[in-house]
Protein backbone atom coordinates (compact mmCIF):
# COMPACT_ATOMS: atom_id res chain seq x y z
CA UNK A 1 0.00 0.00 0.00
CA UNK A 2 1.15 3.39 -0.99
CA UNK A 3 0.53 6.33 1.36
CA UNK A 4 -0.50 9.71 0.27
CA UNK A 5 -2.43 12.48 2.71
CA UNK A 6 -3.63 16.10 2.23
CA UNK A 7 -6.48 17.10 4.35
CA UNK A 8 -9.38 15.09 4.50
CA UNK A 9 -7.86 13.09 1.76
CA UNK A 10 -5.67 9.93 2.06
CA UNK A 11 -4.93 7.79 -0.71
CA UNK A 12 -4.75 4.14 0.67
CA UNK A 13 -4.10 2.29 -2.48
CA UNK A 14 -4.47 -1.58 -1.80
CA UNK A 15 -4.58 -4.73 -4.29
CA UNK A 16 -5.48 -7.36 -0.85
CA UNK A 17 -7.25 -6.29 2.11
CA UNK A 18 -8.68 -8.09 5.26
CA UNK A 19 -11.79 -6.83 6.65
CA UNK A 20 -12.51 -7.15 10.43
CA UNK A 21 -16.10 -6.30 12.02
CA UNK A 22 -16.50 -6.87 15.25
CA UNK A 23 -19.50 -8.29 17.23
CA UNK A 24 -20.87 -4.99 18.95
CA UNK A 25 -21.71 -3.71 15.10
CA UNK A 26 -22.93 -7.02 13.85
CA UNK A 27 -25.77 -7.65 16.26
CA UNK A 28 -27.06 -4.45 16.13
CA UNK A 29 -25.73 -3.97 20.17
CA UNK A 30 -27.46 -7.50 20.93
CA UNK A 31 -30.46 -7.28 19.24
CA UNK A 32 -29.25 -9.92 16.36
CA UNK A 33 -27.83 -10.48 13.34
CA UNK A 34 -27.98 -6.72 11.38
CA UNK A 35 -29.20 -7.83 8.09
CA UNK A 36 -29.69 -4.48 6.10
CA UNK A 37 -26.00 -3.62 7.91
CA UNK A 38 -24.55 -6.83 6.35
CA UNK A 39 -26.89 -6.32 3.19
CA UNK A 40 -24.90 -2.91 3.37
CA UNK A 41 -21.33 -4.32 3.82
CA UNK A 42 -21.83 -7.26 0.97
CA UNK A 43 -22.65 -4.74 -1.43
CA UNK A 44 -19.47 -2.55 -1.09
CA UNK A 45 -17.25 -5.40 -1.15
CA UNK A 46 -18.58 -6.44 -4.16
CA UNK A 47 -17.70 -2.69 -5.82
CA UNK A 48 -14.28 -3.19 -4.29
CA UNK A 49 -14.02 -6.29 -6.08
CA UNK A 50 -15.20 -5.23 -9.21
CA UNK A 51 -12.19 -2.31 -8.68
CA UNK A 52 -9.78 -5.53 -8.74
CA UNK A 53 -9.09 -5.12 -4.94
CA UNK A 54 -9.41 -8.52 -3.18
CA UNK A 55 -11.69 -8.74 -0.36
CA UNK A 56 -10.86 -11.18 2.96
CA UNK A 57 -13.78 -10.80 5.48
CA UNK A 58 -13.00 -11.73 9.14
CA UNK A 59 -16.60 -11.63 11.15
CA UNK A 60 -17.58 -11.78 14.63
CA UNK A 61 -21.06 -12.36 15.81
CA UNK A 62 -21.28 -15.62 16.02
CA UNK A 63 -21.63 -15.69 19.87
CA UNK A 64 -23.72 -12.89 20.23
CA UNK A 65 -26.07 -14.41 17.61
CA UNK A 66 -26.15 -17.36 19.81
CA UNK A 67 -27.28 -15.56 22.42
CA UNK A 68 -30.18 -13.79 20.89
CA UNK A 69 -31.17 -17.51 19.80
CA UNK A 70 -30.90 -19.04 22.86
CA UNK A 71 -32.38 -15.67 24.80
CA UNK A 72 -29.44 -15.67 27.27
CA UNK A 73 -28.82 -11.93 27.96
CA UNK A 74 -25.30 -11.84 29.32
CA UNK A 75 -22.41 -12.98 28.26
CA UNK A 76 -21.86 -16.79 29.63
CA UNK A 77 -18.99 -17.05 31.73
CA UNK A 78 -18.14 -20.76 31.26
CA UNK A 79 -16.39 -22.00 28.38
CA UNK A 80 -19.11 -24.58 27.69
CA UNK A 81 -21.77 -22.17 27.29
CA UNK A 82 -19.45 -19.59 25.16
CA UNK A 83 -18.28 -22.59 22.94
CA UNK A 84 -22.38 -23.57 22.42
CA UNK A 85 -23.42 -20.30 21.46
CA UNK A 86 -20.81 -19.95 19.35
CA UNK A 87 -21.57 -23.25 17.24
CA UNK A 88 -24.92 -22.01 16.99
CA UNK A 89 -24.42 -18.16 16.18
CA UNK A 90 -21.88 -19.37 13.75
CA UNK A 91 -24.72 -20.85 11.64
CA UNK A 92 -26.80 -17.42 11.09
CA UNK A 93 -23.70 -15.42 10.58
CA UNK A 94 -22.09 -17.50 7.69
CA UNK A 95 -26.42 -17.50 6.21
CA UNK A 96 -26.41 -13.94 6.55
CA UNK A 97 -23.27 -13.10 4.90
CA UNK A 98 -23.26 -16.02 1.73
CA UNK A 99 -26.90 -14.64 1.17
CA UNK A 100 -25.88 -11.05 0.90
CA UNK A 101 -22.76 -11.39 -1.25
CA UNK A 102 -24.49 -14.08 -3.68
CA UNK A 103 -26.89 -10.83 -4.30
CA UNK A 104 -23.64 -9.87 -6.29
CA UNK A 105 -23.41 -13.31 -7.85
CA UNK A 106 -20.06 -13.74 -5.27
CA UNK A 107 -19.60 -16.85 -3.55
CA UNK A 108 -18.47 -17.37 0.44
CA UNK A 109 -16.34 -19.98 1.93
CA UNK A 110 -16.71 -20.18 5.33
CA UNK A 111 -12.89 -20.44 7.30
CA UNK A 112 -12.85 -21.51 11.11
CA UNK A 113 -9.74 -21.09 12.68
CA UNK A 114 -7.60 -21.98 15.84
CA UNK A 115 -4.66 -20.25 17.23
CA UNK A 116 -2.95 -23.87 16.74
CA UNK A 117 -3.75 -23.66 13.42
CA UNK A 118 -1.50 -20.76 12.44
CA UNK A 119 0.91 -22.00 14.95
CA UNK A 120 1.62 -24.63 13.20
CA UNK A 121 3.84 -24.66 9.99
CA UNK A 122 2.70 -26.91 8.15
CA UNK A 123 -1.26 -25.79 8.96
CA UNK A 124 -0.25 -21.88 8.83
CA UNK A 125 1.19 -22.44 4.79
CA UNK A 126 -2.22 -24.95 3.84
CA UNK A 127 -4.66 -22.28 5.34
CA UNK A 128 -2.42 -19.27 3.64
CA UNK A 129 -3.16 -22.02 0.31
CA UNK A 130 -6.39 -22.52 1.20
CA UNK A 131 -6.99 -18.56 1.26
CA UNK A 132 -5.31 -17.68 -1.74
CA UNK A 133 -7.14 -19.98 -3.83
CA UNK A 134 -9.99 -18.88 -2.32
CA UNK A 135 -9.30 -15.12 -3.59
CA UNK A 136 -8.50 -16.21 -6.73
CA UNK A 137 -11.17 -18.03 -7.57
CA UNK A 138 -13.41 -14.14 -6.68
CA UNK A 139 -15.21 -16.08 -3.40
CA UNK A 140 -15.20 -14.10 0.17
CA UNK A 141 -13.39 -16.01 2.62
CA UNK A 142 -15.31 -15.36 5.82
CA UNK A 143 -13.13 -16.04 8.84
CA UNK A 144 -14.09 -16.62 12.16
CA UNK A 145 -12.32 -18.48 15.29
CA UNK A 146 -13.18 -22.08 15.51
CA UNK A 147 -14.32 -20.69 19.00
CA UNK A 148 -16.34 -24.61 18.98
CA UNK A 149 -12.86 -26.65 19.31
CA UNK A 150 -10.50 -23.96 20.57
CA UNK A 151 -9.63 -24.55 24.69
CA UNK A 152 -8.96 -21.89 27.07
CA UNK A 153 -5.23 -21.48 26.56
CA UNK A 154 -5.52 -21.32 22.87
CA UNK A 155 -8.21 -19.16 22.39
CA UNK A 156 -7.36 -15.69 20.07
CA UNK A 157 -9.82 -14.06 22.40
CA UNK A 158 -10.67 -11.71 19.89
CA UNK A 159 -11.09 -11.15 16.11
CA UNK A 160 -8.73 -8.61 16.35
CA UNK A 161 -5.34 -10.56 16.68
CA UNK A 162 -6.88 -13.51 14.56
CA UNK A 163 -7.21 -10.70 11.51
CA UNK A 164 -3.84 -9.17 12.12
CA UNK A 165 -2.09 -12.78 11.95
CA UNK A 166 -4.80 -13.06 8.76
CA UNK A 167 -3.73 -10.22 7.20
CA UNK A 168 0.36 -11.24 7.45
CA UNK A 169 -0.50 -14.80 6.24
CA UNK A 170 -1.95 -14.05 2.92
CA UNK A 171 0.34 -10.88 2.59
CA UNK A 172 -2.41 -8.22 2.69
CA UNK A 173 -1.79 -4.70 2.21
CA UNK A 174 -4.25 -3.13 4.30
CA UNK A 175 -6.75 -4.29 7.14
CA UNK A 176 -9.32 -3.06 7.97
CA UNK A 177 -10.83 -2.75 11.10
CA UNK A 178 -14.70 -1.96 11.52
CA UNK A 179 -15.96 -0.94 14.61
CA UNK A 180 -18.62 1.03 16.70
CA UNK A 181 -16.51 3.75 16.92
CA UNK A 182 -15.04 6.67 14.55
CA UNK A 183 -11.61 5.28 15.10
CA UNK A 184 -9.07 5.29 17.57
CA UNK A 185 -9.29 8.29 20.30
CA UNK A 186 -6.65 9.74 22.88
CA UNK A 187 -8.69 7.96 25.32
CA UNK A 188 -12.00 5.80 25.34
CA UNK A 189 -14.92 8.16 24.08
CA UNK A 190 -17.48 6.33 25.68
CA UNK A 191 -15.88 7.21 29.34
CA UNK A 192 -14.57 11.08 28.30
CA UNK A 193 -16.47 13.04 25.99
CA UNK A 194 -13.81 15.43 25.40
CA UNK A 195 -11.69 12.45 23.74
CA UNK A 196 -10.09 13.27 20.13
CA UNK A 197 -9.78 11.11 17.03
CA UNK A 198 -6.35 10.36 15.98
CA UNK A 199 -6.09 10.43 12.46
CA UNK A 200 -2.56 8.93 11.28
CA UNK A 201 -0.25 7.28 13.39
CA UNK A 202 2.59 4.75 13.67
CA UNK A 203 1.18 1.42 14.97
CA UNK A 204 4.70 0.83 17.15
CA UNK A 205 4.48 4.14 18.60
CA UNK A 206 4.34 3.20 22.38
CA UNK A 207 2.23 5.60 23.62
CA UNK A 208 -0.87 4.01 22.24
CA UNK A 209 -1.40 1.57 24.27
CA UNK A 210 -1.65 3.36 27.17
CA UNK A 211 -4.78 5.77 25.10
CA UNK A 212 -6.54 2.07 24.13
CA UNK A 213 -8.94 1.09 26.70
CA UNK A 214 -11.43 -1.97 27.11
CA UNK A 215 -14.46 -3.05 25.15
CA UNK A 216 -18.09 -2.41 25.27
CA UNK A 217 -20.54 -5.00 26.52
CA UNK A 218 -20.50 -7.26 23.67
CA UNK A 219 -16.83 -6.83 21.89
CA UNK A 220 -14.13 -8.61 23.71
CA UNK A 221 -10.72 -6.70 23.30
CA UNK A 222 -11.84 -2.91 23.53
CA UNK A 223 -9.42 -0.93 21.23
CA UNK A 224 -6.09 -1.83 23.25
CA UNK A 225 -6.86 -5.45 20.93
CA UNK A 226 -6.80 -3.43 18.27
CA UNK A 227 -3.53 -1.69 19.25
CA UNK A 228 -2.22 -4.74 19.55
CA UNK A 229 -3.43 -6.10 16.57
CA UNK A 230 -2.15 -3.28 14.52
CA UNK A 231 1.09 -3.40 15.55
CA UNK A 232 1.13 -7.14 14.72
CA UNK A 233 -0.24 -6.84 11.10
CA UNK A 234 2.76 -3.89 11.22
CA UNK A 235 5.06 -6.13 11.59
CA UNK A 236 4.48 -8.14 8.50
CA UNK A 237 4.43 -4.60 6.99
CA UNK A 238 0.64 -4.21 6.80
CA UNK A 239 -1.31 -0.71 8.17
CA UNK A 240 -4.06 -0.98 10.19
CA UNK A 241 -6.78 1.24 9.55
CA UNK A 242 -9.66 1.69 12.25
CA UNK A 243 -13.24 3.14 11.95
CA UNK A 244 -16.50 2.92 12.05
CA UNK A 245 -18.74 0.35 10.50
CA UNK A 246 -21.73 2.76 10.71
CA UNK A 247 -20.77 5.35 8.62
CA UNK A 248 -22.45 4.88 4.75
CA UNK A 249 -20.50 3.53 2.55
CA UNK A 250 -17.16 3.69 4.56
CA UNK A 251 -15.10 0.83 2.48
CA UNK A 252 -16.16 2.47 -0.67
CA UNK A 253 -14.85 6.13 0.53
CA UNK A 254 -11.78 4.83 2.36
CA UNK A 255 -10.56 3.23 -1.20
CA UNK A 256 -11.90 6.41 -2.87
CA UNK A 257 -9.40 8.73 -0.70
CA UNK A 258 -11.29 9.71 1.98
CA UNK A 259 -9.54 10.23 4.96
CA UNK A 260 -12.02 8.28 7.64
CA UNK A 261 -11.14 6.89 10.91
CA UNK A 262 -7.84 6.34 12.16
CA UNK A 263 -4.67 4.63 9.54
CA UNK A 264 -1.58 3.34 12.01
CA UNK A 265 0.79 3.00 9.78
CA UNK A 266 3.80 0.30 9.37
CA UNK A 267 7.22 1.47 9.74
CA UNK A 268 8.36 -0.86 6.16
CA UNK A 269 6.28 -1.98 3.36
CA UNK A 270 5.54 -5.56 3.27
CA UNK A 271 8.61 -7.22 1.18
CA UNK A 272 11.05 -4.76 3.37
CA UNK A 273 9.31 -5.99 6.44
CA UNK A 274 10.03 -9.62 5.44
CA UNK A 275 13.13 -9.55 4.41
CA UNK A 276 14.28 -8.03 7.28
CA UNK A 277 12.80 -11.00 9.27
CA UNK A 278 14.28 -13.27 7.26
CA UNK A 279 17.60 -11.38 7.42
CA UNK A 280 17.29 -11.45 11.23
CA UNK A 281 16.87 -15.46 10.93
CA UNK A 282 20.52 -16.58 12.65
CA UNK A 283 18.86 -20.62 12.89
CA UNK A 284 18.52 -21.84 9.34
CA UNK A 285 17.34 -25.56 8.92
CA UNK A 286 18.97 -26.30 5.97
CA UNK A 287 21.74 -25.39 3.15
CA UNK A 288 21.39 -25.27 -0.93
CA UNK A 289 25.10 -24.78 -2.48
CA UNK A 290 24.20 -22.59 -6.15
CA UNK A 291 26.17 -22.46 -8.94
CA UNK A 292 27.10 -19.39 -10.42
CA UNK A 293 24.36 -18.63 -12.45
CA UNK A 294 21.91 -18.93 -10.02
CA UNK A 295 24.20 -16.39 -7.83
CA UNK A 296 24.29 -13.70 -10.34
CA UNK A 297 20.23 -14.35 -11.35
CA UNK A 298 19.78 -13.89 -7.35
CA UNK A 299 22.25 -10.92 -6.43
CA UNK A 300 21.93 -9.03 -9.83
CA UNK A 301 18.68 -9.77 -11.46
CA UNK A 302 16.90 -10.36 -8.77
CA UNK A 303 15.27 -13.60 -9.94
CA UNK A 304 13.17 -16.69 -7.65
CA UNK A 305 15.86 -19.21 -6.79
CA UNK A 306 14.93 -22.21 -9.50
CA UNK A 307 15.63 -25.98 -8.97
CA UNK A 308 18.17 -25.79 -12.08
CA UNK A 309 20.62 -23.34 -10.62
CA UNK A 310 21.16 -25.36 -7.59
CA UNK A 311 24.30 -27.88 -7.02
CA UNK A 312 23.60 -29.63 -3.98
CA UNK A 313 20.88 -30.13 -0.54
CA UNK A 314 22.01 -29.91 2.70
CA UNK A 315 20.40 -30.74 5.67
CA UNK A 316 16.86 -31.56 7.10
CA UNK A 317 13.45 -29.20 6.33
CA UNK A 318 10.57 -28.96 5.26
CA UNK A 319 9.15 -26.78 2.85
CA UNK A 320 8.19 -23.34 4.41
CA UNK A 321 11.26 -23.38 6.25
CA UNK A 322 14.27 -21.12 6.59
CA UNK A 323 17.09 -22.07 4.67
CA UNK A 324 20.49 -20.15 3.62
CA UNK A 325 21.82 -20.45 0.61
CA UNK A 326 25.69 -19.95 -0.67
CA UNK A 327 28.29 -20.28 -3.44
CA UNK A 328 30.03 -22.75 -4.64
CA UNK A 329 32.96 -21.30 -2.06
CA UNK A 330 30.36 -21.71 0.74
CA UNK A 331 29.51 -18.15 1.22
CA UNK A 332 26.60 -16.89 2.42
CA UNK A 333 24.28 -15.41 -0.62
CA UNK A 334 20.93 -14.86 0.71
CA UNK A 335 18.21 -16.76 3.08
CA UNK A 336 15.05 -17.48 2.14
CA UNK A 337 11.77 -19.91 2.99
CA UNK A 338 11.57 -22.80 1.20
CA UNK A 339 9.18 -24.29 -1.14
CA UNK A 340 10.00 -27.37 -0.87
CA UNK A 341 11.37 -30.20 1.41
CA UNK A 342 14.18 -31.43 1.85
CA UNK A 343 13.58 -34.81 0.19
CA UNK A 344 11.81 -33.35 -2.56
CA UNK A 345 14.83 -30.37 -3.62
CA UNK A 346 17.47 -33.05 -3.46
CA UNK A 347 14.65 -34.70 -6.73
CA UNK A 348 14.67 -31.80 -8.48
CA UNK A 349 17.97 -29.99 -8.18
CA UNK A 350 19.53 -29.24 -11.70
CA UNK A 351 16.51 -29.89 -13.40
CA UNK A 352 15.08 -27.36 -15.77
CA UNK A 353 11.42 -25.59 -14.77
CA UNK A 354 9.24 -28.46 -17.21
CA UNK A 355 10.86 -31.45 -15.53
CA UNK A 356 9.74 -30.26 -11.80
CA UNK A 357 6.39 -31.14 -12.23
CA UNK A 358 7.30 -34.33 -14.19
CA UNK A 359 9.46 -35.15 -11.13
CA UNK A 360 7.07 -34.15 -8.28
CA UNK A 361 3.85 -35.30 -10.14
CA UNK A 362 2.26 -32.44 -8.51
CA UNK A 363 1.14 -28.91 -9.70
CA UNK A 364 3.21 -26.91 -7.58
CA UNK A 365 5.30 -23.56 -7.85
CA UNK A 366 8.94 -24.98 -9.58
CA UNK A 367 10.45 -21.92 -7.91
CA UNK A 368 12.60 -23.09 -4.80
CA UNK A 369 12.64 -19.84 -2.92
CA UNK A 370 9.99 -16.72 -4.15
CA UNK A 371 11.86 -13.59 -4.39
CA UNK A 372 9.58 -11.75 -1.91
CA UNK A 373 10.31 -14.53 0.31
CA UNK A 374 14.42 -14.21 0.16
CA UNK A 375 16.53 -11.52 2.08
CA UNK A 376 20.12 -10.83 -0.34
CA UNK A 377 23.41 -10.45 1.60
N1 LIG B 1 -8.97 5.04 22.85
C1 LIG B 1 -10.12 4.51 22.43
N2 LIG B 1 -10.67 4.92 21.25
C2 LIG B 1 -11.82 4.39 20.79
N3 LIG B 1 -12.50 3.41 21.44
C3 LIG B 1 -12.00 2.94 22.61
C4 LIG B 1 -10.79 3.47 23.15
N4 LIG B 1 -10.52 2.81 24.30
C5 LIG B 1 -11.50 1.92 24.47
N5 LIG B 1 -12.42 1.98 23.48
C6 LIG B 1 -13.62 1.15 23.40
O1 LIG B 1 -13.45 0.11 22.45
C7 LIG B 1 -14.76 -0.26 21.97
C8 LIG B 1 -14.65 -1.06 20.70
O2 LIG B 1 -14.12 -2.33 20.95
P1 LIG B 1 -15.05 -3.63 21.13
O3 LIG B 1 -16.16 -3.33 22.09
O4 LIG B 1 -14.17 -4.79 21.44
O5 LIG B 1 -15.74 -3.75 19.71
P2 LIG B 1 -15.62 -4.77 18.51
O6 LIG B 1 -16.71 -5.76 18.72
O7 LIG B 1 -15.85 -3.90 17.31
O8 LIG B 1 -14.26 -5.41 18.51
C9 LIG B 1 -15.43 1.09 21.83
O9 LIG B 1 -16.82 1.01 21.87
C10 LIG B 1 -14.85 1.92 22.98
O10 LIG B 1 -15.70 2.00 24.08
N1 LIG C 1 -15.33 -15.67 17.69
C1 LIG C 1 -16.13 -14.74 18.44
C2 LIG C 1 -15.55 -13.36 18.26
C3 LIG C 1 -14.83 -12.82 19.44
C4 LIG C 1 -15.21 -11.36 19.62
O1 LIG C 1 -16.10 -11.05 20.36
O2 LIG C 1 -14.57 -10.50 18.85
P1 LIG C 1 -14.83 -8.89 18.71
O3 LIG C 1 -16.26 -8.57 18.85
O4 LIG C 1 -14.45 -8.67 17.35
O5 LIG C 1 -13.96 -8.21 19.71
C5 LIG C 1 -17.58 -14.69 17.92
O6 LIG C 1 -17.79 -14.89 16.72
O7 LIG C 1 -18.45 -14.44 18.71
Amino acid sequence: MSLLQQGNQRQLQCKRVVIKIGSALLTANGQGLDHQAINHWAAQVAMLHEQGIEVILVSSGAVAEGMVRMKISARPDDLPALQACAAIGQMGLIQAWAGALLQHQIQTAQVLLTHDDLADRRRYLNAGDALLRLIKWRVVPVINENDTVATDEIRFGDNDTLAAMVASLIGADLLIILTDQEGMFDRDPRKDASATLLSTVRAMDESLLAMAGGGGVLGRGGMVTKVRAARLAAKSGCPTLITSGQTSNVLLRLVQGEALGTLLTADEDRITARKQWLAAHLQTAGRLVLDNGAVEAIQVKHRSLLPVGVRQVEGHFERGDVVECVNLNGERIAVGRVNFSSQSARQVIGQPSERVHEILGENRSVEMIHRDHMAIY
